[in-house]
């Protein structure tokens, strides 16, 4: 039988991989999908990098993505430039002229999502793209196939690789911020931009589009709530631990009453669940469901070889496909697109969670007792609460709170009136606390 002709669009960290990792594992693919997949044409704006790639074997390259997105040889296009300009034109190209479409651009889809699986649908065609979420983990077969039968009530994880890394080396070698991000781009972990890492931007694509899956809602990017992790402090992360608890910046999705929560932020977690021991470049997704309950996922979030076991295992899924009626697909949102649902977004001031406020103040008396007269007065109890001895010379004292859970738009005002109080140093600080519990 012919082999199943592949364009590979990009031979960076993921690319190169992807191509390294098809040729390195051809035939026990092959064993699974009874055909041979070739790459038959790469296109990177350095050719002389897909040249060392490709190291003499039979594929054409060029520096043109619109020329391999539209040959007629080409039965799937593999999009692996990153990006939000050049690779929407080319995946719509690809698209247009047939082709099945692989991308592992959580950005891409995230905010022109929509208009890519409508194009997809119109034309037959099927977009895939298990690599843009959580890396190596099977995550999108997980909410696609593997926990349909269940009404998902809420997802919760550590999702972007490089702030887990730079988390990790903070809190187990105390280092330096800037130098472990050096680090994570050295590694090829950290994006294009890695601010988008850092600011939780990555997360807030890869919550968006898990969110869709989950609850069959159309991607929503512009209503994430987004916090990254550049405003923690490492005494933050000490005073966490000392009280049980670790900071992890965490994508979390949840089904409530007034709608769907989307947010992305820094969140202390007990150290005894399991997700908050997830280190380095490694990921972890809890997905609640209905039925089944809490179920885990752990693998590598980044990475050349983890990213693309992803984009091959699109690559067999689409191959198994290719003879297969579109009816006969799952659902690229996992639900069928005419019975998406208009579940509306609820405002962050509407999210209910447990917090940490560190007040730091100065040391005499009558300040505690008019910070819980303000907490009080929005109707906000104290689960816990530490004082931190100052340093010599110092009139500074650290105030740790545990808040019971409460509304964010009550700790939003009573922040802001505590923060008015005269014995006020600095301004306080606030982490979210998450139980994660079932
Ligand atoms: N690095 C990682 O661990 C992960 C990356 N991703 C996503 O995978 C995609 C690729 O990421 P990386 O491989 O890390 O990036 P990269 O920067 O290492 O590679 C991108 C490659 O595309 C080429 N390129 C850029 N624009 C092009 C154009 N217009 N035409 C042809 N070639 C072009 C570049 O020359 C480069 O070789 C991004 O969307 C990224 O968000 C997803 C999961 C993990
Ligand atoms: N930059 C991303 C790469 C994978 O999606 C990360 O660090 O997780
Ligand atoms: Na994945």
């Amino acid at each position: 039988m012919k082999p199943i002709y592949v364009g590979l669009l990009g031979t960076g960290t993921v690319g190169g991989g992807t191509y390294a990792v098809l040729k390195r594992n051809q035939s026990e693919i092959s064993r699974r999908t009874g055909r041979n997949i070739e790459i038959r044409m790469i296109a990177d704006l350095d050719q002389e990098k897909a040249r060392c790639l490709t190291a003499g074997d039979n594929v054409t390259i060029t520096n043109d993505a619109f020329e391999v997105a539209r040959h007629p040889e080409i039965d799937i296009v593999i999009e692996l430039i990153g990006g939000e300009t050049v690779a929407r034109e080319v995946m719509l190209a690809a698209i247009e002229h047939g082709k099945h479409v692989i991308t592992a651009n959580k950005a891409l889809l995230a905010k022109h999502g929509n208009e890519i699986f409508a194009a997809a649908h119109q034309r037959g065609v099927i977009v895939a793209f298990e690599a843009a979420v959580a890396g190596g983990i099977p995550i999108i077969k997980v909410l696609r196939e593997g926990l349909s039968a269940n009404r998902i009530e809420w997802i919760a994880g550590i999702i972007n690789g490089t702030s887990n890394f730079i988390l990790s080396e903070m809190h187990s070698k105390g280092l330096d911020f800037s130098a472990v991000l050096a680090e994570a781009q050295r590694l090829g972990y950290a994006e294009a931009d890695p601010t988008y890492d850092i600011e939780g931007i990555d997360a807030a694509h890869k919550i968006t589009i898990m969110a869709a899956l989950a609850f069959g809602v159309p991607v929503r990017f512009d209503q994430v709530y987004v916090e990254g992790i550049t405003r923690l402090a490492n005494e933050d992360i000490r005073y966490a631990e000392e009280l049980g608890y670790r900071i992890k910046l965490l994508g979390i999705t949840k089904r409530v009453a007034k709608g769907i929560e989307l947010r992305v932020h820094p969140a202390l977690i007990p150290v005894k669940r399991l997700i908050a021991n997830v280190e380095g470049v490694m990921n972890a997704v809890i997905v609640n469901g209905n039925a089944v309950g809490s179920t885990l996922y752990y693998g590598a979030g980044a990475g050349a070889n983890p990213t693309a076991s992803a984009v091959i295992a699109d690559l067999v899924d689409v191959a198994r496909l290719l003879t297969a009626s579109p009816e006969q697909r799952v659902p690229v949102l996992a639900f069928l697109p005419e019975l998406l649902s208009d579940t509306p977004i609820v405002t962050m001031e509407d999210v209910e969670t447990a917090h940490y406020l560190r007040l730091q103040v100065t040391d005499k008396t009558g300040v505690l007792a008019d910070v819980t007269r303000v907490l009080a007065d929005h109707g906000i109890s104290i689960n816990a609460m530490v004082q931190k001895e100052h340093h010599e010379g110092e009139d500074k004292v650290n105030i740790i709170m545990l808040t019971h859970k409460t509304l964010e738009r009550q700790v939003n005002d009573a922040i802001a009136k505590i923060q008015n109080l005269p014995a006020m140093i600095d301004q306080i600080i606030r982490i979210r606390l998450e139980e994660l519990g079932s």
